[in-house]
């Protein structure tokens, strides 16, 4: 690839690096007071408990999300005070004291501190119609919400999973403790502290200068293709392991790795995704797919992109198969938005 080929792939990674840079420093102030709240809620029981008195609270139902349809084919998550919260628990019939169970997961712009709980031993259908909600498994949910939303409830319920099995310590077998916000457990007999984990995993868009390399595994469903993955083995590098992943999975060996952007995504367990971009040179292009990893992996042209970005729902049952693409709320979605606004701005130079 070409110096300035190379250079035009990188240029959107710098306006949106200078973006995030500028959004920081104009609310700055109201930020800085958000983070040192929120960290003195996760430090301060006492703190967080009355913030939980005056907060907002998501309601989940072993570990299913509660979402209300505002519109017809726009839903949010149901958010309750406190006293509402209660009112609803005391209508399952509990008497409210699980709402000490409910976890820190961050705060309004105004500083109102959000909670999530899982009401999962009280009766689903009635905790629903007692809020007027739906209960909506998270894979569907994640893609009903708006862009805000999606992340918060995804937070949330990464949260309550690490809770529900974290409650025995692994070095001495006893139950662990957590603080009043949940930000972390702790045994008493090992004075061992447990924070929430993600497991770091790269993706990458490999490009060959003229097209972008996408794989399937067979569990996706029918036609879609996403940007190479893999979870990070311990010790390695964010540029070890996405050598090794695209070696493995593809036989490639790419160079120019250049770093976009990060995401936590809640499947299957918390993952810490890294989003890359790197090359190989069209001589090197020749794949080696390994079908035990990956059903199939391709390149597709920038037309074959454009096509694919076009198809908004999955295809149907008897719809003729298509290539369709991971959705807006995935860092795969920006990595090939990215590859072919590169691809744009070099074809206009030319
Ligand atoms: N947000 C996005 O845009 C995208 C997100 N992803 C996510 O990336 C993740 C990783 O991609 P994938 O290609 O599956 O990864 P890998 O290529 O690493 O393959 C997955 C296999 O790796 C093994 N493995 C090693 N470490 C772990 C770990 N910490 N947790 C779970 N499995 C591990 C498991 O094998 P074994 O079972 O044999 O032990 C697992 O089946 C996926 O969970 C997927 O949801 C993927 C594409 C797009
Ligand atoms: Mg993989």
């Amino acid at each position: 690839m070409s110096q300035s080929s190379m250079s035009a792939l990188l240029r959107p990674l710098r306006i949106l690096l200078f973006a995030g840079h500028y959004n920081l420093t104009r609310c700055c102030s109201s930020f800085v007071s958000r983070m040192r709240h929120i960290n003195n809620l996760k430090a301060n029981d006492a703190a967080c408990y009355s913030a939980l008195q005056n907060g907002q609270i998501l309601l989940f139902h072993r570990l299913v999300p509660l979402l209300q349809c505002s519109d017809p084919g726009s839903f949010k998550p149901v958010a309750l005070g406190y006293s509402e919260v209660q009112s609803v628990l005391e209508s399952a019939g509990s008497d409210g004291s699980l709402l000490k169970e409910s976890i820190l997961i961050g705060c309004s712009e105004k500083n109102q501190a959000q909670f999530c709980l899982d009401v999962g031993e009280l009766d689903q259908a009635a905790i629903a119609e007692k809020c007027k909600g739906t209960f909506v498994e998270l894979r569907k949910a994640f893609f009903l919400l708006a862009g805000a939303d999606a992340p918060v409830v995804a937070k949330a319920q990464a949260l309550l999973r690490w809770h529900q099995i974290n409650k025995f310590c692994g070095a001495t077998g006893q139950p662990t403790q957590r603080n009043q916000a949940g930000s972390q457990r702790s045994c008493s007999s090992s004075s061992i502290i447990y924070y929430p984990k993600m497991s770091p995993v790269v993706i990458v868009l490999v490009s060959d200068g003229k097209r972008c390399l996408l794989g399937r595994q067979s569990s996706f469903p029918p036609g879609l293709y996403s940007a190479l993955a893999g979870f990070c083995d311990m010790g390695e590098t964010l540029e070890e392991a996405l050598y090794r992943e695209v070696a493995e999975e593809v036989g490639l060996e790419v160079q120019n790795i250049a770093y976009s952007s990060s995401q936590h995504w809640p499947f299957p367990h918390s993952s810490f995704m890294l989003a890359c971009h790197a090359t190989v040179s069209p001589a090197h292009s020749q794949l080696n797919v390994d079908h035990s990893e990956l059903e199939d992996a391709r390149w597709f042209t920038e037309e074959a992109i454009t096509c694919a970005l076009q198809v908004k729902a999955p295809p149907r049952r008897n719809d003729p198969p298509t290539v369709w693409l991971p959705p807006k709320h995935a860092v795969a979605h920006r990595l090939i938005t990215e590859w072919r606004e590169g691809q744009q701005r070099s074809r206009d130079k030319e």
